[in-house]
């Protein structure tokens, strides 16, 4: 979709929301008050100030419509002169109250843990208490007038500002762009506003607009209280006290200003509604769990020394719950050489998509990941400093994500966001950063580069994006390309460029690749080796060329058989793995595919068996790899494959 129709439907969102009951009082009101707001002072500020000492504390009349105050100033002239005052204190309180509320919210990501969970602790805190206590609490604090009342007011209204903010930044910071920026080395500071803020400004801005309404209230309380605004000047909440004095007189007025208070409170909320149903928000909450240490699970074999891109040895992945720890990955042993491409197969849940995040180091908090070993180009990505996990992952890592509408940031253009990393990595300025990002994408085959590079992620095609996303990852020098699902989202004809684009690129930079996918014939294809997981283990690993003769493990029997094929005979029933793999919280004693496997014994049900090699080039975690041991029950073997 080109920028001009995203703007055209936007556009009749914004027509639409507005013929709605609730659009069209929200847009009545706001022009009312914001007409009021200007023209008040200029049309009525005379006669709003006119002191008539012969016309104290009169009621309604024709000639003072709302009555007169203690110095003869007519009421109705003076409410709505002070529209333009009590309106600009509100807007100017939350402006510095969503202001202060946005640093308190983003400041952990940025600070050290220490640090950020100080703040955070102090935010809920704050806002445990009720917004008006703490006005009139800094208030106390700040002094009273009108400055003391607008900072007592905006650091009432920060707190609620910075846990949205915390609870936003951290429902964005999982998706795929960010990590892909994460990846390509960008800093906490510039990942914070240049991927994170752009994308929680809309619902910020409905909460704000919301917010300016009760600001409003808290003013005209503050100024009822007396601790507001001082004569001479005067809002809403000072008339109201006026009045409130003679209320037995001339009730009108601190009707009047009670009224404007509450209209105008309402256009606020109003407009926030609106602005809210256009844009779609929905606030996300939050999950801070306990975090003990996780199980430990025996460590699986080694691989003989060669030198090594990656090695991953016992690396498992534990997130914590209610009630303890789940970890979906139990211990996964492998290793990856220079320009090798390898395949990692399983059914949805078993662990893949974890494994090579924990890899890249994109598993976040409260998620913990542990490992013998975790190498990537011979440095430990474990205790490596944050400096050098930067370095290193930036320049030498690339990740390509299964969702290549979610993998870019969309609110800035590809070009750009390709050249971040050279400017942070290579000391690039940002128009050779740019050319060497149109080279890139012209490098993936994107055409009319230097124009694609200058568009925003929503003008590309699917297969376009996962390409840019591809040529991202060639910004650096990458020794390993990490791909996730790269295809899943994509058509069959596209799907093949983008795989024969990830084996040219595996040539021509001899990178090796992490082809991460549920399809085993992609995979046969693309890959030397595969390594097919299975609640969280790698159960088999295996050279791709020996799959048709010589799979050990009857889980990739049985995955070979369920796998469709051009020469499969499509009048027979496709082969089914009876039963579900286990939740990662709920594996059993023993090996975890025994209860779906025909060939399990008593052993198997209460031994889990170890990752162990039985040809140089593979491994396989089965008691009875050569599938020679007769099954204990008289189940029927549900899947072909040779013995
Ligand atoms: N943040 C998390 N907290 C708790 N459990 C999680 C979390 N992320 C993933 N899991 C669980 O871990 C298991 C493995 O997830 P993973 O995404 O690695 O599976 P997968 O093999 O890649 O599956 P798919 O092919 O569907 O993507 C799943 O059961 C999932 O529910």
């Amino acid at each position: 979709m080109t920028s001009a129709s995203q703007w055209k439907k936007r556009g009749s969102a914004w027509s639409a929301a507005a013929r709605t009951p609730v659009g069209a009082c929200s847009v009545t009101l706001l022009v009312a008050l914001a007409a009021l707001a200007v023209l008040g002072p200029v049309l009525w500020g005379e006669q709003a100030a006119a002191i008539d000492t012969n016309a104290i504390g009169q009621g309604p009349s024709g000639a003072h419509l709302l009555g007169t105050d203690s110095l003869g100033r007519d009421i109705f002239y003076r409410t709505l002169v002070a529209t333009r005052f009590s309106v600009e204190l509100a807007a100017i309180a939350t402006a510095v109250g969503v202001t202060v509320g946005l640093v308190l919210g983003t400041l952990p990501s940025v600070l050290p843990r220490r640090a950020g969970r100080l703040i955070t602790s102090a935010v809920d805190i704050a806002v445990a208490f009720p917004g008006l206590l703490l006005a009139l609490f800094f208030a106390v604090v700040f002094g009273v007038g009108t400055r003391g009342a607008v900072l007592a007011i905006a650091f009432a209204t920060a707190p609620g500002f910075a846990r949205l903010a915390q609870t936003l930044a951290a429902s964005v910071a999982g998706r795929d762009y960010v990590s892909a920026a994460r990846i390509a080395g960008v800093g906490r500071l510039r990942l914070l506003v240049r991927h994170v803020l752009p994308n929680i400004g809309e619902p910020l801005m409905v909460n704000a607009t919301i917010s300016a309404g009760g600001a409003l209230l808290a003013f005209a309380s503050l100024s009822f209280l007396g601790i507001g605004v001082q004569a001479p000047r005067y809002d809403w909440g000072r008339l109201l006290g006026e009045g409130l004095d003679g209320i037995y007189v001339n009730p009108a007025a601190a009707l009047a200003p009670g009224a404007a208070v509450v209209l105008a409170g309402l256009a606020f909320n109003l407009v926030g509604e609106t602005v809210a149903a256009v844009v779609g928000v929905r606030t996300p909450t939050a999950r801070t769990p306990a975090r003990p240490a996780p199980p430990a699970r025996p460590a699986a074999a080694e691989e003989p020394g060669v030198e090594l891109v990656l090695s991953v040895e016992n690396l498992q992945v534990a997130f914590p719950r209610p009630d303890g720890w789940t970890v979906p990955v139990r211990g996964v042993s492998f290793t990856v050489r220079g320009g090798e491409a390898i395949g990692v197969v399983g059914e949805s849940g078993s662990g893949k998509s974890l494994t090579g995040l924990a890899v890249s180091r994109l598993i976040e908090t409260p998620g913990v990941v542990t490992a013998d070993r975790l190498e990537f180009a011979g440095t430990p990505l474990l205790t490596a400093s944050e400096r050098e996990l930067r370095e290193l992952l930036g320049t030498s890592l690339a990740m390509v994500f299964q969702d290549p509408m979610s993998s870019f940031n969309p609110t800035r253009r590809i070009g750009r966001q390709l050249a971040e990393a050279s400017e942070q990595h290579h000391g690039l300025n940002r128009r050779e950063a740019f050319a060497r990002a149109v080279d890139r994408l012209r490098e993936v085959r994107i055409p009319a580069a230097e124009r694609r590079a200058r568009q925003y992620p929503h003008e590309f095609s699917g297969g376009m994006r996962q390409r840019a996303m591809i040529g991202m990852g060639l910004m650096g020098e990458p020794k390993l390309i990490i791909a996730d699902e790269p295809t899943t989202a994509l058509d069959v004809t596209v799907q093949r460029q983008v795989l024969r684009l990830l084996a040219r690129t595996r040539e021509t930079e001899n990178a090796a690749i992490l082809l991460i996918s549920h399809d085993i014939a992609v995979v046969a294809q693309t890959c030397d080796r595969m390594l097919v997981m299975y609640a969280g283990r790698v159960v088999e690993d295996l050279p791709t060329a020996d799959l048709r003769s010589v799979p050990r493990h009857p889980y990739t029997r049985a995955l070979l058989a369920a796998t469709l094929e051009l020469d499969t005979d499509r009048d027979e029933p496709l082969a089914v793995i009876p039963g579900r793999p286990p939740e990662p919280d709920q594996v059993p004693e023993g090996c975890a595919f025994a209860a779906r496997c025909p060939a399990a014994t008593d052993r198997c049900r209460s031994e889990d068996p170890v990752l162990e090699r039985v040809d140089r080039a593979h491994r396989v975690a089965c008691w009875h790899p050569n599938g020679a041991v007769a099954p204990d029950s008289d189940r029927e073997t549900a899947y072909g494959g040779a013995e």
